[in-house]
């Protein structure tokens, strides 16, 4: 793995323990990764094992001297935890290493940070930030502010301590007023595309797997690609036509990676939203990578906790050019229905396969609402009717008729699409999904 080296990154002291007692990171290459993400410049890394945490300071005090140790003989300014520090273990620790101390939370937070682009992510990183500096403020909050990454331990009296708990909690409504109206606006969107009766389709998947390459292969979009973590931290939609489909949203998502601090998934809920209300799911897989069936269970828990645990799922296997012997495939379970496909986004060999088998998985699906036609439309109605999608049926006083109708979403879109733009065209009010 290459991640690009910071030019002046702050040096630092990494810290993983292997915890029986809890359940802990068990990948420190990963850790490193995010290290790296972040901007440190990791001189110095340290093991150990303990069966469970000390309360006081994490770590017991043998531990803690060989930190300190590395602290010294490196000149570190920062030591990261691999894990989540309580806010009096951030304290203890600073106080004894005399140094910055940041756990996996701060530290996935600062990368967020860093990525985040449009309006809505910024604000989202700002609050979950707020939240976790609002359990930390002992030392104050302007006064961290001021000493952002330098050294300095000592607390701000009582008084400067409650005015920022004043404006920590003024900041953190004005956010959320803010989040709530891009939200509204979000919701929006997506009842538009829902009568439209446009598909979307998100990229979910562990960070790095490669959804932003694939996005941009099936869009001839430019969306940011790099090797390292949380490239994307923002959602983009992009809208693709697929033969005998027609149209569909592709949404490209906020990469997931293990341990991601419940917190955190609550802070970018607004922004998975939008894959938890996808009507598929690609879960895209770096097929290359050793551990990945536990990379994709923790895709499934985090899926799960935002409510998109049982959304319909295409698994995409992506880098296949990184494996021996393994050609683009589509692989079908027993009725024939794709399940996952192999491919590599970086070649684009695979990638027809994977827009067949999305076309397929959408053509299947059934959808059901309410269409309102007028009487010169009388040929809609026998279609409709040829195809067995008629539940029930109701004339009105002026003709019209409303036809209560299930059917399969490809069928739906063939026979609305010649009266696509018209104003006098039938109207399509889809039942909201449950
Ligand atoms: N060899 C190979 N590398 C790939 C392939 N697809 C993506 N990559 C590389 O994998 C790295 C990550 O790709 P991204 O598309 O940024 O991954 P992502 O899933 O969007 O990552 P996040 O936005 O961080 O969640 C980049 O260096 C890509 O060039 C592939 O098919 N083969
Ligand atoms: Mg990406």
């Amino acid at each position: 793995m290459f991640f690009d080296r910071p030019e002046s990154g702050e040096l630092a002291v990494l810290v993983h323990l292997e915890l029986s007692a809890v359940d802990s990171p068990d990948d420190p290459r990963e850790f490193e990764e995010l290290a790296l993400s972040a901007g440190a410049d990791p001189v110095a890394f340290i093991f150990g094992q303990r069966s469970a945490p000390d309360p006081k300071s994490f770590v017991g005090r043998g531990k803690l001297e060989e930190i300190q140790g590395a602290v010294e003989e490196h000149g570190a300014e920062l030591v990261i935890f691999d894990h989540s520090l309580s806010p009096s273990q951030e304290r203890n620790l600073e106080r004894e290493l005399r140094c910055r101390v940041l756990d996996r939370t701060g530290l996935i937070l600062d990368i967020f940070a860093q990525r985040a682009r449009t309006h809505e992510g910024k604000l989202q990183v700002e609050l979950a930030q707020l939240r976790h500096m609002a359990t930390r403020l002992v030392r104050g909050w302007t006064h961290l502010e001021r000493q952002k990454g330098g050294i300095g331990l000592r607390g701000p009296g009582e008084t400067q301590l409650e005015t920022d708990r004043r404006l920590l909690r003024a900041r953190i409504d004005s956010i959320e007023k803010k989040l709530e109206k891009v939200r509204r606006q979000r919701e929006q969107g997506r009842r538009a595309r829902s009568r439209a009766e446009v598909a979307t389709v998100s990229l979910v998947g562990y960070t790095n797997a490669g959804k932003s390459t694939l996005f941009n292969r099936l869009t001839d979009a430019d969306v940011y690609v790099r090797d390292q973590l949380f490239a994307t931290l923002d959602p983009t939609m992009r809208r693709v036509e697929l033969p005998s489909v027609g149209a569909m949203i592709l949404a490209d998502t906020v990469g997931f990676v293990s341990h991601l601090p419940h917190r955190l998934v609550q802070a970018f809920r607004a922004t998975l939203e939008e894959a938890a209300s996808a009507t598929l799911l690609l879960h895209v897989v770096d097929a290359s990578a050793e551990n990945r069936l536990h990379l994709m269970e923790e895709v499934q828990n985090v899926l799960a906790e935002i409510d998109a645990g049982d959304l319909p799922q295409l698994v995409v296997y992506n880098k296949i050019d990184l494996l021996e012997d393994s050609e683009p495939r589509i692989e079908r379970d027993d009725r024939g229905v794709p399940r996952a496909v192999w491919l590599s986004a970086a070649s684009g060999a695979g990638c027809d396969l994977l827009i067949e088998a999305v076309a397929e998985r959408l053509g299947e699906q059934m959808v059901s609402g309410l269409l309102v036609t007028r009487p010169q439309q009388s040929r809609l109605r026998a279609q409709l009717y040829e195809i067995n999608a008629v539940q029930d049926e109701h004339f009105r006083d002026n003709g019209d008729c409303e036809l209560q109708l299930l059917l399969p979403r490809s069928d739906l879109q063939r026979l609305l699409a010649p009266y696509a733009g018209g104003d006098e065209g039938p109207r399509w009010q889809p039942e909201e999904r449950p």
